[in-house]
């Protein structure tokens, strides 16, 4: 559904995205994740054929972005950072409109508007001015707007930010039940950890304009990471001597330990020690602790991640 290869962009001497080579499968949800600057947006508008690369090729479903850009623009959705519906219409006839910019008769568009509105659950508000919706009402009549023309393939830019978490979590299922839906293929940006890594099945983490890594979040955290398993001791020689026992090092009173799989590995490592702790934690890593292995930063701590992010990632 979308090959790219060494696709580049430079804004004068700022290389917003450097050589990225990525394929996403028909059908798949894939989250784009790095922190403010990375190059995300960018990808996406190039993919959606707003900017033309600098240099490098995409093809999205089946189409180049620089030659093809119009049957690219037909086959996609895009719904990008801002709000995208005008605020004095009524939510359903936006949505008529929109179908009919695209060459849909008024019947097929109202249809596919009555559709869209059950599936995303704005049935109650439909028929209000769009400026009456709250937040999160709003980012799923945008997400309905670019699915007026049931595009095979959807592109979104952070559409969760700004919201609260109930809004947020909500929209999130909203997405995955189209996805499930349509078959639609999802391609969105995000830099909250939690969304990629409950809502996309692939993570593709972007740092500097280039993909540090590519896999499922599982994937990710296996192997950039592992679970990780502490073990407390009622002193320091206790811990050394249970660490000489499974040949490891100790901090202190305190055993630190790397396992693929800590719950299950906990007790077989408990079983070979001479001395019982006094305490266990194992504690799973998340997509943070992968960016910050991969790259010595913190996503959470990204000087330009707005405030109330940090609360919510
Ligand atoms: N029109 C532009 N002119 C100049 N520089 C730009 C332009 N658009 C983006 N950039 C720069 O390119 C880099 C990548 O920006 P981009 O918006 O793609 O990042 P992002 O990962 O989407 O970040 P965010 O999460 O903040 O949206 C940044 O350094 C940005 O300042």
């Amino acid at each position: 559904m979308i090959e790219t290869r060494e696709l580049t962009k430079l804004f004068k001497d700022v290389r917003a995205v450097d050589g990225i080579n990525l394929t996403v499968a028909r059908g798949e949800l894939v989250a784009l994740l790095g922190p403010n600057g990375a190059g995300k947006s960018t990808t996406l508008r190039m993919l959606t054929t707003l900017i033309p690369p600098t240099s490098g090729s995409a093809q999205v479903a089946g189409f180049d972005v620089v030659r093809q850009q119009r049957d690219v623009r037909l086959r996609i959705g895009y719904i990008g950072q801002g709000n995208g519906a005008g605020h004095s219409q009524r939510g359903r006839d936006e949505l008529i409109s929109q179908g009919r910019a695209y060459g849909m008769t008024v019947r097929a568009a109202r249809t596919r508007a009555a559709e869209l509105i059950d599936s995303l659950g704005l049935s109650d508000v439909a028929d209000r001015t769009v400026s009456t919706l709250s937040g999160g009402q709003r980012r799923r009549l945008d997400i309905a707007m670019g699915l007026i023309h049931a595009p095979e393939l959807l592109f979104l830019d952070e559409p969760s930010t700004g919201l609260d978490p109930q809004n947020r979590a909500n929209l999130q299922e909203h997405i995955v039940r189209l996805r499930a839906e349509h078959g639609t293929t999802i391609v969105l940006t995000t830099h909250y950890l939690d969304e990629a890594d409950s809502m996309a099945e692939r993570v593709i983490v972007i740092d500097h304009g280039r993909v540090i890594a590519d896999d499922s979040p599982q994937q990710l955290k296996a192997k950039h990471v592992g679970d990780r398993v502490i073990l407390g001791f009622a002193g320091s020689e206790e811990a050394a001597r249970a660490a000489a026992a499974i040949g490891a090092q100790h901090e202190g009173g305190f055993i630190r330990l790397t396992a693929e799989d800590g719950p299950r590995e906990a007790p077989k490592i408990l079983a070979s020690l001479p001395i019982t702790p006094t305490s266990i934690e194992v504690t799973r890593p998340t997509l943070d602790d992968v960016f910050l292995t991969l790259t010595g930063r913190s996503l959470r701590e990204d000087s330009s991640t707005p405030a109330a992010e940090l609360v919510e990632a």
